[in-house]
């Protein structure tokens, strides 16, 4: 498999339903939640695509563009979008779908860097040199 098909297969996506669990006092999703679910798919993701074991480093900017409402349904998508040494980067885009409605909309986007570690937790290559 070359490194394309390897990305490719290693999108990852995740459905949630918005439930009250999740909302904060605006009836909206809060965003520690949100951050919660988009380090999740991206870890899931930098997994699959590296079979090794991935720890987040860094998430650079988050962006919040639309309010996502309680009783609504995100779906979570992650991609490889660089491949480092011991590190990647992982592009997670979230889209609140309408539960009664074709209605989506793209709401927040990120990206999460994770580093593959070995046994000690020292960084490893994850690709063959
Ligand atoms: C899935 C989870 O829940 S994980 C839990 C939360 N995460 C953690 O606990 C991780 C804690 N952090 C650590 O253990 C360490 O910082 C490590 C193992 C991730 C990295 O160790 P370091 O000694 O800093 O690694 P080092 O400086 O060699 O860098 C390794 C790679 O990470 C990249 N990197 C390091 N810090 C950052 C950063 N802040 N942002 C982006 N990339 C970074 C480097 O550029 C390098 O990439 P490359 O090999 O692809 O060129």
């Amino acid at each position: 498999m070359d490194l394309a098909e390897k990305i490719a297969q290693a999108e990852t996506r995740i459905f949630k339903a918005v439930f009250p669990n999740t909302t904060n006092h605006y009836d909206t999703l809060f965003g520690g939640a949100t951050l919660h679910m988009m380090d999740e798919v991206a870890f899931i993701c930098a997994t699959r695509f590296s079979r090794l074991k991935m720890v987040t480093v860094s998430s650079d900017k988050v962006d919040f563009t639309h309010p996502i409402p309680g009783g609504t349904l995100v779906e979570l998508i992650g991609n490889i979008e660089h491949v480092g040494n011991t590190s990647l980067k992982v592009r997670v885009d979230l889209f609140v779908e309408q539960m009664y409605s074709d209605e989506r909309t793209k709401a927040v986007s990120g990206l999460f860097t994770f580093v593959a570690i070995d046994a000690d937790k020292r960084p490893v290559r994850i690709l063959p040199a």
